[in-house]
């Protein structure tokens, strides 16, 4: 036997019995874990026998009761992969946490030192010492925040992977070799590696295991104001974002759960991608929206062309669609006439827009002043019958206006005068291309106008684009409701009309369930809100999210190449008075998503556009070089690319095209039938992530807008292990 073969005989040794020391720990966690789960139901069941007593004060305290433990209770069960991820083996110096000891029930590895277990939830055994520390306490800080050079009394970080209960794996980091014990074991090749090279799933993963630093800096940093995170492709900023959500709900749970945190990302698709993620850190408190998806009662998903997409999104839509919603509505009558006892009363059309105007003066909102525009008509009227009859024959003021509001004339020239009007019906105004064109007047360019009048003539009111939502908010706030509609308190407990009551301990878990969930469709005091992709958020979008967080703090993610706007000053501008001043900046620098190899691609082709830009450094290499395919015909290239990605990769498989063309390309493909198989736009592939990726004629889409090129970046840095091009011309590759 050589001397090599018995030392790794030897290293399997150890690691199988460090593997085993880990599982007896684990173990010992799910047992405590099953337990509390059990005394979480009982506390439920107690929270029901308490109604017995029947008093309002036992009634209250039920509902407390069973809606904490049931929380608990969710929180124990949600789906997670690896209760327990982590061990912290600290020195001697090591110092209890300001939250409270850490130490774990178990005897040191070092001598005078403490263990600490590191996991998705806080967990403590029966005499309350703590058996796993919760990853957002400060307890865990340093099991993501211990370097070599800045060692935090961590002598080694151990990552423990698991399958359900079972531990698979473990990877050690050796932090600080002269405090080790010449038993300690050491084994592996590193956590984020071996997280890295997983196949890509439906979903996007936590990486609560494997967060590094510079991400850890920008997820734990405090809560007011805001925190601003940029970096390249696949740096990680959507993790980062999610699991500071989750870390401020942790943090400051009163205020964050009961205010709400909103987390706002660029596609339904998108959405549909990190949904998962929250949830598998067992937050459930956390509203997830995309941009077409904010204004209730509208949800789109489909994108205006590039060059009307800008001319939309521009702040200055804002006073176009302010001009509109105090415009005449089309078919206003010119003039009211009202025969009353034999007298023409009557307003004409001039005395009707004066009215209109000192209605609407000071902002008042149209929709809600309607009352108000119907007083001012009766009132004008009733003055002109001072000089029709005589003093004993005119009518009292209240006399008459109650005759004359019930009169079928005066109700219909109200209701084509001042109309209640939704804001789809303003924005429906502007496919009259005269009406449009007088809105933009000394506001557009005569060029954007005609970008604007070609666009809208294509309006549909029951099918708008994602773009038309922040135009439909924008209308909606300008318009305002309908006066004191005594809308009835939401009651989570109300489960048919009229009966208040639960009668079975499912139906109120699942109130309790949707109380910590939901709030109003029309929600708009979030305490929290996170906003992905934001270099793609037009000026009047961050106006549409602003009104949703008037007193929030922000963290707001993005990546300046990677987007679509042409003025970066303008949604600059905008973010700022959204969001504020008070910024803390955090810049991400190393891309976890792409092999080596295919980032190079990308990045040639967004140096050629921008020559000094900084970009992320891959960590990883796929051993597998980019296939680049030019060929006289798109379509059977493009499905024998397809297939042949689907074969070389276990995970997802995403195929890229132009907004134009990507009907017919997933058309191409529907044979195949495959599950793991996504066609998207260049804009839905906005943070997304697949192992393998087709871009259909990348030519094309690198000349879809003012900043196709940055699309096209977009679409090239999507992939973990395989990238294939298919074009009918390869000139868009820039030589090495
Ligand atoms: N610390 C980490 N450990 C393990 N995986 C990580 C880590 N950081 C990022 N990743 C993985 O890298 C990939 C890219 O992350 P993410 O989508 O958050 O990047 P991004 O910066 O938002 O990318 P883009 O701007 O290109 O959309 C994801 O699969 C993510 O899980």
């Amino acid at each position: 036997m050589s001397t090599e073969r018995i030392t790794a005989a030897g290293r399997d040794e150890t690691a199988a019995a460090e593997l085993a020391a880990e599982q007896q720990y684990i173990d010992r966690v799910y047992r405590r874990l099953a337990v509390l789960r059990v005394s979480a139901a009982e506390s439920e069941k107690a929270g029901f026998n308490i109604a017995k007593v029947g008093t309002f004060g036992a009634l209250v305290e039920r509902d407390a009761m069973v809606y904490h433990a049931a929380r608990r209770r969710l929180a124990l069960d949600a789906e997670y992969e690896g209760l327990v991820f982590g061990r912290l083996d600290m020195g001697p110096n090591a110092r209890p946490p300001d939250d409270g000891p850490a130490s774990a029930p178990v005897e040191p590895a070092v001598p005078g030192g403490e263990v600490r277990y590191i996991g998705r939830l806080g967990l403590r055994d029966e005499r309350y010492e703590p058996l796993v520390v919760d990853w957002r306490a400060p307890a865990a800080a340093p099991f993501y925040r211990a370097t070599p050079t800045d060692r935090m009394d961590v002598v080694r970080r151990r990552t423990i992977r698991s399958s359900g209960e079972k531990v698979v794996g473990v990877e050690d980091d050796l932090l600080d070799p002269e405090a080790a014990p010449a038993e300690m074991a050491v084994i592996g090749d590193g956590a984020l590696l071996a997280a890295l090279t997983r196949a890509t799933g439906v979903g996007m993963r936590d990486i609560v295991a494997t967060i590094q630093r510079e991400q850890d800096d920008a997820i734990r940093s405090p809560a007011s104001g805001v925190t601003v995170v940029r970096g390249g492709p696949g740096t990680g900023k959507t993790a980062v974002a999610l699991h500071r959500a989750a870390y401020l709900l942790y943090n400051d749970r009163n205020r964050f759960e009961s205010g709400g945190v909103l987390v706002v990302g660029p596609s339904d698709v998108f959405v549909g991608y990190v949904a998962r993620v929250l949830p598998s850190l067992g937050e459930d408190a956390v509203t997830l929206r995309s941009l077409g998806q904010l204004l209730p009662g509208y949800t789109a998903d489909r994108h205006d062309p590039p060059e009307l997409a800008v001319a939309k999104g521009s702040v200055r839509m804002a006073r176009v669609l302010a001009r509109a919603a105090r415009d005449n509505a089309p078919e206003t009558p010119g003039r009211i006439r009202i025969l009353f006892k034999g007298q023409l009363l009557q307003l004409d059309g001039r005395a009707l827009s004066d009215a209109r105007r000192d209605i609407l003066n000071n902002g008042a909102k149209r929709n809600a002043v309607r009352p108000k525009a119907a007083g001012l008509v009766l009132d004008t009227l009733w003055r002109q019958t001072e000089e029709l009859f005589s003093k004993a024959a005119r009518p009292k003021r209240e006399e008459f206006a109650q005759e004359i509001a019930e009169r079928p004339e005066f109700r219909e020239f109200m209701s084509k005068w001042w109309p209640r009007l939704r804001p789809v019906d303003v924005l429906g105004w502007f496919r009259d291309g005269n009406r449009l064109r007088r809105y933009c007047e000394g506001i557009y360019s005569n060029q954007q106008i005609g970008v604007l009048t070609r666009g809208f003539a294509r309006f549909d009111p029951a099918d708008p684009r994602v773009e038309d939502i922040a135009l439909l908010d924008e209308l909606n706030e300008l318009l305002g409701e309908p006066p004191a509609r005594n809308r009835p308190k939401r009651d989570p407990y109300q489960v048919a009309d009229g009966v208040h009551e639960l009668s079975t301990r499912f139906e109120r878990e699942a109130a309790a369930r949707r109380l910590a969930t939901e709030r109003p469709a029309d929600y708009r005091e979030y305490a929290h809100i996170v906003v992905d992709e934001a270099q793609d958020v037009s000026p009047m979008q961050w106006r549409m999210v602003a009104r949703r967080g008037e007193y929030a703090s922000w963290t707001v993610v993005g990546d300046p190449a990677q987007a679509a706007w042409p003025d970066p000053a303008e949604a600059n501008r905008a973010m700022t008075e959204a969001v504020g001043k008070r910024r803390r900046d955090f810049e991400l620098t190393t891309n976890y998503r792409n092999a080596a190899e295919i980032f190079e691609v990308a990045a040639r082709v967004i140096r050629r556009a921008e020559p000094g830009i900084s970009l992320p450094t891959a960590v990883r290499r796929a051993g597998v070089p980019p296939k680049h395919e030019t060929v006289p015909e798109l379509r059977p290239a493009v499905e024998a690319a397809v297939r042949e990605v689907l074969a070389e990769v276990e995970g997802t498989v995403g195929v890229i095209a132009t907004s134009v063309t990507r009907d017919e390309v997933a058309g191409w493909l529907t044979g195949l039938a495959e599950p793991r198989l996504q066609v998207v736009t260049g804009l839905d592939a906005k943070g997304m992530e697949y192992d393998g990726v087709v871009v259909v004629e990348p030519g094309a889409l690198a000349a879809e807008g003012a900043n196709g090129v940055r699309t096209l970046y977009v679409a090239l840095s999507r992939a973990t292990q395989r990238l294939t091009t298919v074009a009918t011309n390869g000139n868009w590759l820039p030589a090495a």
